[in-house]
């Protein structure tokens, strides 16, 4: 733990000066289908996919000095302490090269949240929550077959009980802060993806072309419009272009409010 240095904020690559990583955190219960939605969400929508869950168990293979406690926590179903999670968070981060983030897993509690907004100063754009019930996030965990030590029923109901004491606690502080979008993950995977889908493409999620350029940009498209129309009816410039803003102006506003 001691050799990975320090990381702020300035140390994260980002794609233009004075430009925040944007964030998203994907949280949820264990088996409720983060993994699964991440994949899909970074192929279509150029996210890094960072799980809290991935980077602790490859500490745990490297042989670091904090492997044995990070096994041991992950075998009771426990939540690492923030400040180991919080540095292998930021070390991905600075070697990922881009600018966009999922991360699932994290914050798992308050102590999570509160020290990587302390010590990143990253507020998540939204928080992706995953809902599903426990008996059926208990039926993917018991048939996930991925050679995990805590997929045992033990260790499940133990990380359910942290899950709710702990996490869900986590959801509510950004659901009263407006920040989270909840999808049925109770469905088939197709189907949980076409949610997600919809939370990504949302015109107030989407990085795009702003209200007012956008207007503007519209708009100028009529100006040659007007010429043409002039030349056709032989009238004035101001006749045309009062007529074809009076017909043109519901139009317009649809287009902006559209996305
Ligand atoms: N919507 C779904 N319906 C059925 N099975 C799913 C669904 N989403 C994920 N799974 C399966 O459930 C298991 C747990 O999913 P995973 O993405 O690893 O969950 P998490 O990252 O939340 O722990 C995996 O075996 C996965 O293939
Ligand atoms: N922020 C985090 C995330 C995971 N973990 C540990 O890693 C375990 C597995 O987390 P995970 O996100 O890979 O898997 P799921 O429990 O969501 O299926 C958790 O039960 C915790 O022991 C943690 O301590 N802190």
């Amino acid at each position: 733990m001691g050799s990975v240095k320090e990381i702020t904020i300035e140390d994260v690559n980002v794609s233009s000066a004075n430009q925040q990583p944007k964030v998203v955190f994907v949280l949820g219960g264990p088996g409720s289908g983060k993994g699964t939605q991440c994949a899909n969400i970074v192929e279509h929508f150029g996210y890094t996919h960072l799980s809290a869950g991935d980077l602790l168990r490859a500490e745990i293979k490297s042989g670091s000095e904090n492997g044995t406690m990070i096994q041991n926590m992950i075998k009771e179903g426990k939540i690492v302490p923030s400040e180991v999670t919080i540095k292998l968070l930021q070390k991905a981060m600075q070697e990922s090269g881009n600018d966009k983030f999922l991360i699932d897993g994290f914050p798992r509690n308050e102590e999570n949240r509160a020290a990587f907004e302390a010590v990143t100063k990253i507020t998540p754009e939204f928080v992706l929550f995953f809902d599903c019930s426990e008996e059926e996030m208990e039926k993917r965990l018991l048939g996930r077959n991925q050679g995990r030590e805590d997929d045992n029923i033990e260790t499940i109901r133990k990380r359910f009980k942290v899950y709710l004491e702990s996490s869900l606690p986590v959801i509510e502080y950004y659901n009263s802060k407006g920040k989270v979008r909840k999808i049925d993950a109770a469905k088939p995977i197709d189907e949980v993806f076409e949610a997600v889908k919809v939370v990504f493409t949302s015109k107030d999620e989407k990085v795009g072309m702003c209200r007012l350029p956008r207007l503007f940009f519209i708009s100028s498209c009529f100006i040659p419009g007007i010429f043409v129309l002039r030349r056709r009816c032989s009238c004035t410039v101001d006749g045309v272009a009062s007529h074809l803003w009076v017909d043109a102006f519901p139009f317009l506003i649809l287009m902006n409010t559209w996305n």
